[in-house]
């Protein structure tokens, strides 16, 4: 496996609160990294440090041996190929839904005009992989809940990001959409991507990780597969259990 991202010793603190605590993770090409762990423990932040959102005090996010995100900016780190779903879909409703994976791609919507073939194969593409080509001229504002959330997916994958981190994928929903939404985060596991998926859904991480991280106060508490998570005694005790 070749590693795409090492945190090492990672330390977020905000005030003389440490949100994450000497954390340390490898983000493998190739596979589905899943970070749980209840409430507050610092999942999202370190989704935040990934992508530049938030600065480690301490410690590093070093993508493919050579950049240490912890010290780039958010574009930086976006050009470099690592992009980001936020947990709540952040769609343009008035823009078509093609639209909006034009925007995902980057530059701005006069990139359409510029009518690059390879760009307009990759937006193509891209709504053809989360099963929204058909619906690529209406209003992104007509989409379910579940159909914004791929839409965003889309908006990333235009990109060809070579590092895709997703923050609570399936939350809000139905059974039959996170059925989908397993189906499309494993179909876009490729040996030139590393995935990480930050999610509550125990079910929907089983189906879909190859690694497990279970993180808690700021610390990793265990890594494995699902099976050894869920036998855990600490884990039970800390997060399935409750
Ligand atoms: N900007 C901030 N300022 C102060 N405290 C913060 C800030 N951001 C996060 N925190 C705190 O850091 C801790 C970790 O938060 P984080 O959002 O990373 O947890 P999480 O594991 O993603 O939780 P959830 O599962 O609820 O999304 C929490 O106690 C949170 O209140």
């Amino acid at each position: 496996m070749t590693p795409a991202i090492v945190v090492d010793s990672l330390v977020v603190q905000f005030g003389s609160f440490r949100a994450i605590d000497g954390f340390s993770v490898v983000i493998n090409y190739g596979e589905v990294q899943s970070v749980i762990g209840p409430n507050g423990a610092g999942k999202s932040t370190l989704l935040d440090v990934i992508s530049g959102v938030t600065r480690a005090r301490t410690g590093s996010v070093v993508l493919d041996g050579q950049v240490d995100l912890s010290r780039s900016s958010q574009e930086a780190i976006a050009a470099g190929g690592v992009r980001r779903k936020f947990q709540k879909p952040s769609v343009f409703e008035a823009l078509t839904v093609e639209e909006n994976v034009w925007l995902g791609r980057g530059g701005g919507l006069w990139r359409r005009q510029d009518d690059r073939l390879a760009d307009r194969e990759h937006v193509a593409a891209s709504l053809r992989t989360v099963g929204l080509a058909e619906r690529a001229q209406e209003p992104a504002g007509r989409l379910s809940h579940g159909e914004k959330q791929w839409l965003e997916i889309a908006m990333v994958l235009s990109s060809d990001p070579k590092v895709l981190l997703l923050d609570e994928p399936v939350a809000g929903l139905s059974d039959e959409e996170r059925e989908r939404t397993a189906a499309l985060v494993k179909s876009l596991r490729s040996p030139d991507r590393a995935i990480v998926v930050v999610e509550h859904d125990m079910g929907f991480v089983e189906k879909i990780a190859d690694r497990i991280t279970v993180m808690h106060e700021g610390r990793s508490l265990f890594e494995g597969p699902m099976a050894a998570v869920r036998n855990d005694a600490r884990v039970v005790e800390v997060y399935l259990g409750r």
